[in-house]
């Protein structure tokens, strides 16, 4: 009886509800074309998702039925220039969608509350740590976690094992640069914030301390763990909270999917509990945290906030910066003549004692180096995916009047490629963000400057941005100067899964060593 009791749930949750939904259309969505079921039920999205490709439907659901659609019951995306500064912009009453709460837990950090007034205070919090006088000093440690991404590189174009550890090996002269990548990412991170690298880059794996709640220990693969955590959290994340809370928390409990979200946040544990009882010499982005009560603020922050807060560092500090790495060097290895230009460029610039790890602050001198970055950012954006916001009261988004309640998107991936705005728009062209590319117009470069938004826009744009583009110029500049990279087979494409972040799969190369 129970069992036939828990299937008529079922099927009038999952059929008779959204039908009888979409027929009352009661926040008068229905006037918005919508793809296949996805005007019914959030299985539309969860498919794409599965098979890490959202970002491509999207896209080209917008090409199809046009800028504005409808990407789930009460989901619209947008794609057109305008939308992104309705949406994301300051000065709306627009806020993070309940996704956000689904991933909070509720122990929210400042990525993921999604309260006006509590983001305001967590972001007060941190805006010092992240101020660029904080960030230039961070810098030492970020060229000496290079100089060793360098050693390791030198190491594999000889084919060479960075040690007995060493899990990526190389295999006919070509080997994946992208897991180097992301262990480079993750060794920054955790030196720069808790002064506690994880040393992925000498011992040539990933294998990090995940530490619970009752200080048990276990030891993970970081790169794993995170991947299966997002990848899991975004499939699940369009439910309601009653249903991700079910699915995710209690009928999947068992599963490692479920269990790798407990298991990152137990690495940042581990990372904030080591940094509480071993405070370093020189200072870190930690140092500047509220841990202790001062007069500006009596009440310091709590445990859990420092481990929220450590959690979202952890998490947006890998992965986006390794994207980006991985997008570029594929850019620069497919397009040998940028690659041999921007080589030229560095060198011209560069004092030969900076050769192959400058400073940032002589990096900011070649204005090429920052074009080739930029010009990755906009062909595949870290974040492709349009970040979905909830509209609290009857809010105009191009022109069009949502009602409130609405979850509202709009994807970056899609915007970097509008031919509208940017010539050749699905080519690799680092020169059209040179002052002086005479092939562009200024228009496309003031277009450049409003429209392409890796960082997004708005109070909850990214806090990181000066780390990352420091993090990035060091990195790119000392790969070029120190090594020729060539893909395998020349043409060959970089394939992207997206979970929150369109991560590069993997990323074949060959690196001749130069110097
Ligand atoms: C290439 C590198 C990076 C890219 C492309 C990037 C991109 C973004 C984007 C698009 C958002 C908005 C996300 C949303 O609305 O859900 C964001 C937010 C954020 N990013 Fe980054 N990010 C990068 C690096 C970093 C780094 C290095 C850090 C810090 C260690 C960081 C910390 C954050 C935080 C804390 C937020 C939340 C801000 C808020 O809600 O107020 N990011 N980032």
């Amino acid at each position: 009886m129970l069992f036939y009791i828990a299937l008529a749930s079922i099927f009038t949750a999952a059929v008779l509800y959204p039908i009888v939904a979409y027929f009352k259309d009661e926040k008068g969505l229905r006037k918005y074309p919508a793809p296949s079921i996805a005007a019914f039920t959030p299985l539309w999205q969860m498919y794409h998702n599965w098979k890490g490709l959202k970002f491509l439907a999207v896209d080209r659901v917008h090409r199809e039925l046009g800028d504005v659609v409808r990407l789930g019951p009460n989901h619209v995306s947008f794609s057109s220039p305008r939308s992104f500064r309705d949406i994301y912009g300051h000065g709306t009453s627009i806020i993070k969608d309940t996704f956000y709460d689904n991933q909070a837990g509720g122990n929210p950090n400042m990525a993921d509350a999604t309260n006006k007034a509590t983001h305001r205070e967590k972001r007060k919090n941190l805006a010092f740590v992240f101020s660029p006088k904080q960030i230039t000093a961070t810098e030492p440690r970020v060229m000496r976690i290079v100089e060793k991404l360098v050693r390791d590189i030198k190491i594999k174009a000889q084919g060479g094992m960075v040690s007995d550890t060493d899990r990526f090996p190389v295999k006919d002269g070509v080997f994946d640069l992208r897991p180097w990548l992301n262990m480079f990412s993750y060794d920054a991170i955790t030196d720069i914030f808790w002064s506690q690298s994880y040393g992925f880059l000498d011992r040539g794996n990933d294998d990090c301390m995940a530490e619970a709640a009752d200080g048990t220990l276990r030891k993970v693969s970081a790169m794993h763990t995170f991947h299966t955590n997002t990848g899991f959290s975004v499939l699940v994340g369009h439910l309601s909270p009653f249903w991700f809370d079910l699915v995710k928390n209690k009928l999947l409990a068992w599963t490692f999917a479920s269990k790798s979200g407990p298991y990152f946040t137990g690495m940042a544990r581990h990372l904030a509990t080591q940094r509480l009882r071993n405070p370093p010499k020189e200072p870190d982005l930690f140092s500047n945290l509220p841990t202790h009560s001062s007069e500006k603020r009596p009440v310091p922050m709590s445990r859990d906030e420092i481990l929220a807060e450590s959690s979202v560092m952890l998490n947006a500090g890998n992965d986006t910066t390794q994207s980006a790495l991985t997008n570029t060097m594929y850019d620069l290895a497919l397009n040998a003549s940028k690659q041999h230009r921007l080589r030229d460029e560095l060198r011209r610039h560069l004092d030969t004692d900076q050769l192959p790890i400058a400073s940032y602050e002589a990096l900011q001198h070649v204005p090429y180096l920052r074009a080739v970055i930029d010009e990755s950012f906009r062909l595949h954006p870290p974040l492709g995916t349009g970040v979905p916001r909830l509209t609290t009261e009857p809010t105009v988004i191009d022109g069009k009047l949502i009602p409130p309640g609405v979850t509202v998107s709009a994807q970056a991936w899609s915007l970097h490629r509008r031919e509208d705005l940017f010539r050749d728009a699905e080519s690799w062209i680092p020169e059209r963000w040179l002052p002086d590319g005479d092939d562009f117009s200024d228009e496309e470069r003031r277009n450049l400057k409003d429209y392409v938004q890796p960082f997004s826009q708005g109070p909850r744009a990214c806090i990181g941005r000066n780390l990352a583009y420091m993090e990035l110029s060091i990195c790119i500049a000392a790969l070029v100067l120190a090594f020729e990279w060539t893909l395998p087979h020349q043409g060959a494409k970089l394939r992207h899964h997206e979970r929150f972040n369109c991560n590069p799969v993997e990323l074949p190369i060959r690196a001749r060593a130069l110097l």
